[in-house]
């Protein structure tokens, strides 16, 4: 089977009001986009290089944004479809850029497993390997432990630096059994990770279905049962104390959680934060101050920064 893109060479001012048009208006099987911006920021966002922007093939000037519908749809209809939108959403004062709709067919196959390619096996430490599901590993030394992934639909693949800065922190503060939150799980990752390294139980908690979903599956993956998974906002809702709170959200919702963690944390427990823009560290560390918590450790991953936090008094 086949499936038909249509592709607009558009403006990120409107790749949202296309999107849900795609989904909810012409039931399309997916999309997607590809932003000038993101090429931009990958060289700060990884690892501070600037990225030459001439090397990169097929650059768009501002946004291309791709739907994915079934080889049998009307081509011309949707191009129509499209094309009135984009009259809309200018007559609104959006720029919708160039504007230009293309369609092309590519095998569906190739579609479904393509981000599988971008996916391999990240040897991360001497205890801990992520391998994604579809990928065989044999670990350097046989008390390394793997955290099995099927990425699906949430965040958390391992690739992300900030994801590495926390599984970093995690790693340092498990030095016995312990209990530990890991609150906006994503995919799991964090939450597989600390059970692998030893925690007596989990809970994984985020405001996603999709990430209840992943978590779950990526559990079962792992052979674990000591996860329990809670869909809820940060930890007001959350029942009990535990030894590590584990959070990798940007800055402005750490902030909320900063105040719901003192009721949440046993004694001599330990908060490991990641996700954090270093330009946002100085409200952090204000926030922290006041809330009764002081920075141990301070990792840092190109723009990202990892803390390691106790209580002022331990
Ligand atoms: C950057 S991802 C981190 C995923 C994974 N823990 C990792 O480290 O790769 C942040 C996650 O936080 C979740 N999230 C955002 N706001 C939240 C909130 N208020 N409470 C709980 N989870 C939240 C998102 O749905 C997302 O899955």
């Amino acid at each position: 089977m086949k499936l038909l893109i249509i592709k607009i060479d558009t403006s990120h001012e409107v790749e949202d009001a296309l999107g849900v048009f795609a989904l909810d208006n012409l039931n399309a099987l997916g999309i997607e986009s590809r932003k000038r911006s993101d090429f931009e920021q990958a060289g700060w966002l990884h690892d501070s290089t600037v990225v030459e922007m001439d090397d990169i093939k097929d650059l768009p000037k501002d946004t291309y944004f791709y739907a994915y519908f079934d080889e049998e749809a009307d081509k011309d209809e949707l191009v129509k479809k499209f094309a009135e939108k984009l009259k809309e959403l200018q007559g609104y004062g959006l720029n919708i850029g160039d504007g230009k709709i293309s369609i092309s067919y590519i095998k569906d196959q190739d579609w479904n497993t393509a981000w599988q390619k971008y996916y391999h096996v990240i040897d991360f430490s001497r205890h801990l390997a992520i391998v994604p599901k579809w990928e065989d590993y044999k670990p350097a030394f046989k008390d390394q432990q793997l955290i099995k992934l099927d990425p699906g639909l949430a965040f958390g693949t391992g690739n992300h630096k900030t994801t590495q800065l926390a599984m970093m922190g995690l790693e340092r503060a498990m030095v016995k059994p312990m209990s530990v939150v890991d609150v906006g799980t994503g995919s799991g990752i964090l939450a597989i990770a600390a059970s692998k390294l030893g925690a007596t139980d989990v809970l994984a908690t985020d405001i996603s279905d999709e990430s209840m979903t992943a978590t779950k599956q990526n559990s079962a993956l792992n052979d674990l049962t000591n996860i329990r998974v809670q869909k809820t906002s940060l930890l007001a809702d959350v029942k009990g104390k535990f030894d590590i709170i584990v959070a990798n959200i940007l800055a402005e919702i750490l902030l909320d959680l900063i105040p719901q963690m003192d009721a949440h944390l046993n004694e001599g427990g330990e908060v490991i934060f990641s996700g954090i823009d270093y330009l946002q560290l100085p409200k952090i560390k204000k926030a922290l101050n006041e809330n009764g918590f002081k920075i141990d450790l301070t990792m840092r991953q190109g723009r990202w920064i990892g803390l390691a936090i106790t209580r002022k008094d331990s």
